[in-house]
């Protein structure tokens, strides 16, 4: 039987992947959505290349410089697999550089401990000995960034969907032959001839068949490896900003959160208080709104163009992209509608108008689209994205009329995980800017914290503020 990577005798160990789930199985996203965002995502980095060509000097040179962070290293020589007796007799004719040298589901097993914030035990592989149970265990601690480094971290495709981040070193070949034998004689006891005999036999042929055809799937490729201290530092410069955002939007990178101040803070704590009235609630959403807005018309496409500015001097600037309209969804979408034609004079919005249809599901009562939407970028408007099944509803029209995904750009207040993972497995080319993420759906399908049904409070439908939708 296999061993989970503590020993202990497990029945299969898989990674994690993307799947693609169907929509409508809005109870089944709820519990994936739960596991994905209670617990914080570690920001997983896969750093490849060749023999000696710098890899540990990169790693070294991130964590040095995280030190804010808590960051782990994990070594796939941890995961070389045991020789056996006749294996380690004829240790000169074994293939240290194969992808099956290496136990990759045990590599998967750790990893997916340490995501779901469980400590592991990792094997001490000694060069020496080619053993990975002489020296004693290192045991790793969750943390908030995980580099994965070796030879072949970029080539399973399962270890690759475990990444963020994946980064190539690649360093000339003659250096890093070079390096390998100074290093294999001085700090591996081996002599020069079986370096060299092992590298013509093995590990040149390995990195040509499997190391150097995974450099393709790597996000960065860092040439001169740990020289490169512009490199280093863009990579740091992106690890930083990721750490920063929320969890959902390290898996969907069409996800924006809206940059989170102490006035938006408060504005939210406002408008989700049940004892705000509703001239005030009115007035904070739309504050809101507005911001939403114009972070969401910044995501549309521009092009360069020059201005003279009174004095006479050439100004070079941006143009705002001309073909773009609004869509909102009736009813609370069409709170924002003030807003958009507040920053953009003369907008065309069409509207949707979607209901629930008992338990089958979202049915399209009305809607009213500019008759040329195909050609155009649109703002897809509603304050709430809760299941996701209005948006998903509405996406899907508007695809039908002709609206490439990639032009719709969803704007709302506050979106429940469960939303966003509906919408973004489903249309991972559009984009989704709100102003907060909330926690999780309630079992009725409200928003939790939420701020209650937003038509109602909006537009004061109800006598009371302490309703929910
Ligand atoms: N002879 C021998 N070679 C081994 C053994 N175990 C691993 N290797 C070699 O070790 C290499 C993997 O280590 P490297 O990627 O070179 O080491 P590294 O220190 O991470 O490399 P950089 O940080 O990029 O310099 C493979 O090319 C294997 O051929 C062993 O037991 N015997
Ligand atoms: O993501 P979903 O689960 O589809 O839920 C979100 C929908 O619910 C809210 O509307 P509501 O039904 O309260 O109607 P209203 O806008 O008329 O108040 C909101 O404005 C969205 O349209």
């Amino acid at each position: 039987m296999d061993s989970d990577c503590n020993g202990n005798p497990m029945a299969i160990c898989l990674g994690i992947n993307g799947k693609i789930e169907p929509i409508n199985e809005v109870i089944e996203q709820h519990q994936v959505s739960e596991a994905e965002t209670s617990h914080k995502q570690p920001f997983v980095i896969g750093v490849a290349g060749g023999t000696a060509s710098g890899k540990t000097t990169v790693c070294d040179m991130i964590i040095a410089q995280l030190r804010d962070q808590r960051v782990v290293l994990i070594n796939q020589d941890s995961f070389y697999r045991i020789l056996s007796d006749e294996q380690l007799r004829q240790v000169h004719d074994y293939n240290f550089d194969h992808p099956h040298a290496f136990d990759t589901e045990q590599l998967l097993c750790c990893m997916e401990k340490l995501q779901h914030g469980q400590a592991v035990d990792l094997p001490n592989y000694d060069f020496k000995s080619h053993k990975n149970y002489t020296l004693p265990a290192r045991r790793v601690n969750p943390a908030d960034v995980i580099i994965l480094e070796g030879i072949l971290v970029l080539h399973d495709p399962h270890v690759r969907e475990l990444m963020n981040m994946k980064i190539f070193v690649d360093t000339d070949a003659d250096l890093r032959l070079a390096r390998r034998i100074r290093r294999d004689t001085v700090e591996r006891g081996r002599d020069v001839r079986s370096v060299l005999d092992q590298y013509s036999k093995f590990v040149k042929p390995a990195f040509d068949d499997f190391i150097l055809p995974s450099k393709k799937h790597a996000d960065i490729i860092i040439p001169r490896g740990g020289d490169n201290h512009v490199a280093i530092d863009l990579i740091l410069q992106h690890i930083l900003t990721k750490l920063g955002q929320h969890n959902l939007c390290k898996i969907y990178p069409n996800v924006y959160v809206i940059h989170s101040t102490f006035q938006i803070r408060g504005m939210h704590t406002l408008i989700r208080d049940v004892k705000t009235t509703k001239h005030d609630f009115v007035f904070y959403a739309d504050r809101l709104i507005r911001l939403v807005v114009e972070h969401g018309l910044g995501h549309l496409p521009f092009t360069e163009k020059q201005v003279t500015t009174p004095i006479g001097c050439i100004y070079t600037g941006v143009d705002f992209c001309k073909k773009l309209c609004g869509v909102s969804i009736i009813r609370s979408g069409e709170s924002m509608e003030n807003a958009l034609r507040a920053c953009c004079k003369g907008i065309k919005i069409g509207k949707l108008l979607i209901h629930r249809d008992g338990d089958n599901g979202w049915q399209l009562i009305y809607e009213k689209l500019p008759t040329d939407i195909s050609a155009r970028h649109v703002l897809l408007l509603d304050p709430v994205l809760a299941t996701g099944n209005s948006a998903i509803k509405a996406i899907n029209l508007l695809l039908h009329k002709g609206v490439p995904e990639s032009h719709i750009i969803f704007l709302n207040l506050i979106s429940a995980p469960e939303g966003i993972h509906a919408v973004c497995k489903k249309f991972p080319r559009l984009k989704i800017v709100t102003s907060e993420i909330d926690v999780a759906l309630s079992k009725e399908f409200q928003v939790i914290p939420g701020m209650g049904g937003f038509g109602d409070r909006y537009f004061g439908t109800v006598e009371t503020n302490n309703h929910n939708p």
